[in-house]
């Protein structure tokens, strides 16, 4: 529901120009195609959802992945489109901020959960930002950022929020809930929690050499729980609104974490694409390189 990424750039002003000469990935046809409404005009001051998040300006830049007053279903999100211009904006840390139903009788409603695994059910997404004329194989085995993951579990802690480390996320193609059967599937894998937008974002933050993180904020019982009614949107939207105040106040005490720590440069995240693009340099399409500039930018033209 509200969905937020965030993470610091490096240069606001330098990037604007940017993220202008090339509007999102693989150049956006209509203005659902781009990335979510809080980025598109590509005025940093425009970034920061400051009204929803209230997040602290040097934070950096929001993005309503399903757009403002979410008009886009997680099917259709253009999530290259997403990372692809928060790479170009300079940003290094993305922070999922997702709603979830809730598959353990543990994690309940309110409660905010760290994740650090993911399951990939989606079937209708474009996956990747390399293809055709330039193959890359990135690892996915620990897909969100252990040292954000430390942050956000001590800022959380330190603002008094209900928190959870670690859990694995059921990603869902959507837009329907799912079947008393599915969930009891999913329960039956050891999944934790369930929605439907973080993949394929984590594995192109992934290729983007972006550190990538996940607070999944519970919000049902999905459809499994005995005592529970089956998950609607009205009891989505009422447990987020009664949350609003944990996620601004998770965000405000996150944001001067993250800009104090000196260990962020040499994260692992940010080499993931070291050994991963396998087509040699004289077999690559121009093209495809040309669009990977942000994305694959540290390989593909070193300063
Ligand atoms: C509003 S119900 C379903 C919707 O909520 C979650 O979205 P997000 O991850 O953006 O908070 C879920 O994944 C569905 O897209
Ligand atoms: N039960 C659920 N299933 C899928 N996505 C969700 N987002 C919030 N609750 C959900």
């Amino acid at each position: 529901m509200l969905h937020i990424e965030s993470g610091r750039w490096k240069n606001p002003r330098a990037s604007h120009r940017r993220t202008n000469r090339v509007d999102g990935w693989a150049i956006p046809a209509s203005r659902d195609s781009k990335p979510g409404g809080a980025i598109l005009k590509g005025m940093p001051s425009r970034w920061i959802d400051a009204d929803q998040t209230n997040v602290p300006r040097k934070f950096g830049p929001a993005v309503h992945c399903h757009g403002r007053g979410h008009k886009i279903p997680p099917s259709e999100i253009n999530y290259r489109a997403n990372i692809d211009v928060l790479k170009r904006a300079g940003v290094t840390e993305v922070i999922s901020v997702s709603a979830v139903g809730s598959l353990r009788e543990h994690l309940r409603p309110g409660m905010f959960v760290i994740v650090d695994q993911f399951i990939d059910r989606t079937f209708d997404r474009v996956k990747s930002f390399f293809g055709t004329g330039l193959v890359a194989h990135v690892s996915m085995a620990h897909p969100v950022c252990n040292r954000l993951g430390d942050h956000i579990e001590a800022a959380a802690r330190e603002a008094g929020i209900e928190v959870a480390r670690g859990g694995t996320y059921l990603v869902m193609e959507g837009p329907q809930f799912s079947s008393l059967a599915e969930s009891e599937l999913y329960r039956s894998w050891n999944c934790d929690v369930i929605g439907m937008t973080n993949m394929p974002e984590a594995k192109l933050a992934r290729e983007a050499e972006l550190c990538y993180a996940t607070v999944a904020m519970v919000t049902d019982f999905d459809c499994w729980h005995p005592n529970h009614d089956d998950v609607t949107v009205d009891a989505i939207v009422k447990v987020l609104l009664a949350n609003a105040d944990n996620a601004r106040g998770l965000v405000k005490t996150l944001a001067p974490r993250l800009h104090a720590d000196t260990d962020a440069a040499a994260c692992g995240c940010r080499s993931t694409l070291e050994h991963a693009l396998i087509t040699p340099p004289e077999a690559r399409d121009p093209e495809l390189v040309g669009r990977l500039d942000a994305v694959a930018g540290r390989l593909l033209n070193p300063r």
